[in-house]
């Protein structure tokens, strides 16, 4: 029998536009540690905004559990078995997506480049990775799903207000802008303790950015007898002194309103509000499709999702960013998974879970996969590669880590995503490790 060579598809082909048009990628490197370096070099004189994505909660010890946790999970190939022709699509509450992949909410874009948001979204649109777009975006719902396209797939992260008038607001604007999922983060309902930024007093939203799904909703901006305003967000690259020279010192009186809403929208969605399983009634009676809850850590949490008929969960610890001294996520997933519970419910398709936390390469999405994910998320990489080259940037960083999951997967001898899928005991093997 022979077998017939496989067509390139558009994942390998990014590796052949490499290789034969001798073609190397836009960020020069596909090294992720080379590109946040890069990211740092090319940010070194807003060095804070850097540091606002880079950093993490307290001594950053659960940033580095995410990724030690990844690293002590080993693959173990299997060979002669076919893995000619590849399959990474996906199926996710009834939809097709074409890889696990995701882009993973993420807010203040507009810190790291001028396009924020507007890049990453196109770059997902025209990669085909689902878009998870944040509440603490720099451009509102509007203007990120127009940047998405007609044929983008997004869904919609949720920081949940304390007011009920602008969760209802901001979930009929999501729903009205095709975002198909709603994504609820628990986490967050205050910022981390992130040592990096208190140093340097550096919260953006205080200065008017990442507040523009705020500053773009009617309801919102009602209370201060304000227009709801798209398309703007405070000017790259984000200066926060000059803002408060302006508002304090010159007397700008548009400078002093966007510091006031900055305040007012931070004590809206990051509000010190702690919300309690009970509440996720609201959000289930007023969010028609599937809501799925990102911050779980905990197989007594996973398991309140299902009693609460919750369709997904995101086992993540936000990057290490909110608890220090947490365990790594990826051994976070491994005890979910050892649920019965939990397991039964997902082979049901009542509880679909999603996982990130350290995720930057195409092996680390297999180690995902086969401990019981069904899709990943990856966040600072394509935050860095918008940093040093806008929506290519990200396109980039999300075209090699399907690329490298499509070639290590076949080198592993898998063709089809979903055949790795809680696959633990026959691809992985788990190594000890010392923190
Ligand atoms: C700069 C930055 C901003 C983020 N903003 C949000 C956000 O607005 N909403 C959210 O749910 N998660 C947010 N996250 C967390 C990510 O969605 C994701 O959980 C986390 O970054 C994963 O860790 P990793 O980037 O180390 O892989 C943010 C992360 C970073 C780095």
């Amino acid at each position: 029998m022979t077998a017939q060579p496989p067509l390139p598809d558009k994942w390998t082909k990014f590796l052949m536009d490499i290789y034969i048009q001798a073609q190397p990628p836009v960020l020069g490197t596909v090294n992720v540690k080379e590109i946040e370096d890069k990211a740092r070099e090319v940010m070194k004189d807003h060095l804070p905004a850097y540091m606002y994505t880079f950093g993490s909660a307290g001594t950053c010890s659960t940033d580095v559990a995410n990724k030690k946790a990844i690293d002590s999970w080993k693959i173990v190939p299997r060979m002669l078995v076919g893995a000619t022709n590849r399959n990474l699509e996906t199926t996710i509450f009834g939809v097709k997506y074409p890889s696990p992949l995701f882009v993973a909410p993420v807010g203040v874009q507009g810190i790291l480049h001028a396009d924020g948001e507007l890049a990453s979204a196109r770059a997902a649109g025209n990669v085909g990775v689902p878009y998870i777009m944040s509440t603490a975006s720099s451009r509102s719902i509007e203007d990120v799903a127009k940047a998405n396209g007609p044929n983008g797939q997004r869904w919609y992260q949720l920081y949940w207000p304390r007011t009920s008038e602008v969760a209802l607001s901001l979930l009929k604007r999501a729903k009205a802008n095709g975002f198909t999922a709603l994504v609820i983060t628990l986490d967050t309902m205050i910022l981390g303790w992130r040592p990096h930024d208190i140093e340097t007093a550096y919260l953006p939203f205080a200065y008017g950015v990442g507040i523009q799904v705020g500053t773009s909703d009617p309801v919102f901006m009602k209370r201060f007898n304000l227009q709801a305003r798209q398309g703007e967000c405070t000017k790259f690259p984000f200066e926060p002194e000059k803002i408060k020279d302006a508002a304090f010192s010159k007397g700008d009186e548009s400078a002093a309103r966007e510091m006031l809403l900055g305040k007012e929208w931070l004590g809206e969605v990051n509000s010190g509000v702690f919300r309690t399983w009970d509440d996720l009634k609201f959000i289930r009676d007023n969010w028609d499709g599937p809501i799925v809850l990102k911050g779980i850590q905990r197989v007594s949490d996973a398991e309140k999702a299902i009693a609460h008929k919750i369709d997904g969960i995101i086992v993540s610890n936000h990057g290490g960013r909110q608890v220090d001294g947490g365990i790594g996520s990826m051994d976070a997933l491994d005890k979910i998974m050892s649920s019965r519970k939990v397991r039964t419910a997902q082979k049901a398709g009542k509880l679909t879970v999603l996982f990130d936390s350290g995720i930057r390469t195409g092996p680390d999405i297999i180690k995902a996969l086969a401990i019981g994910a069904q899709g990943v998320l990856v966040a600072r990489p394509f935050m860095y590669g918008l940093a040093i080259a806008g929506q290519e940037g990200v396109e980039q960083i999300l075209m090699q880590t399907i690329c490298d999951l499509h070639v290590t997967m076949g080198l592993s001898g898998y063709s089809d995503i979903n055949d790795i899928i809680g696959k633990k005991d026959e691809i992985l093997m788990k190594l000890g490790y010392k923190l």
